[in-house]
C-alpha cells in the first residue's frame, strides 16, 4: 500500500453552531454553549476528510490520539471554522495540527494522530 499523503495537506471547513452541538445536549456540561466533544468531532472530521482522497481504494483512517485545548466559549448560532494541516507522516501514522475559530477568533487547538487501515480488515479483525 503506497501512502501518497504529504506534509502540508490542509482542509478548512465551516459550520454554524446548532442547539444540538451544545454541552447541555451532549451531556458534557450545563451550559448552552458549543460543546467540547462537538468541537473535537468537527476537528476529527476535518482531518479525516482532508486525506481521504489521497488513500488507495479500500483504505481509510481511524483516530488514535487527540490532545485538545478548548480556550473560548461559543454561543449557538455563531459560525465556527476549522482548519487542519498534516505536519508529519510516519509509516501508517498521520500527524495533524488543527485550529478552530469562531467569528471573534481562536476557540481551540489540537494535536491529532490518525492511523491508516484497510477498512474491511479493520472491522473483520474485531469480529474474530
Ligand atoms: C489503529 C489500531 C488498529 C492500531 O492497532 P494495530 O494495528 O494493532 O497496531 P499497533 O497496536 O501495533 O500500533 C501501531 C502503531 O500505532 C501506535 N498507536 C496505536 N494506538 C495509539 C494511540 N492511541 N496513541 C498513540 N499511538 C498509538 C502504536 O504505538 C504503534 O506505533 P509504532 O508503529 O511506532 O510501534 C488500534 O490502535 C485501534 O484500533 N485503535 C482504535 C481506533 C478507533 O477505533 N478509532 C475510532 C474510530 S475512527
Amino acid at each position: 500500500m503506497e501512502v501518497k499523503i504529504k506534509e502540508g495537506i490542509t482542509l478548512q471547513q465551516k459550520r454554524t453552531v446548532a442547539l444540538d452541538d451544545t454541552a447541555i445536549k451532549y451531556g458534557s456540561g450545563l451550559a448552552e454553549v458549543y460543546a467540547t466533544p462537538a468541537m473535537i468531532s468537527f476537528m476529527e472530521n476535518t482531518a479525516y476528510r482532508s486525506i481521504e482522497s489521497f488513500l488507495p481504494e479500500g483504505y481509510s483512517t481511524v483516530g488514535i490520539s487527540i490532545n485538545v485545548q478548548h480556550t473560548k466559549a461559543t454561543l449557538p448560532g455563531k459560525k465556527v471554522d476549522c482548519q487542519s494541516i498534516v505536519t508529519k507522516v510516519d509509516g501508517k501514522k498521520v500527524f495533524f495540527k488543527i485550529e478552530a475559530s469562531d467569528e471573534e477568533g481562536k476557540i481551540g487547538t489540537a494535536d491529532h494522530v490518525r492511523y491508516i487501515v484497510n477498512s474491511e480488515e479493520f472491522v473483520a479483525r474485531l469480529k474474530k
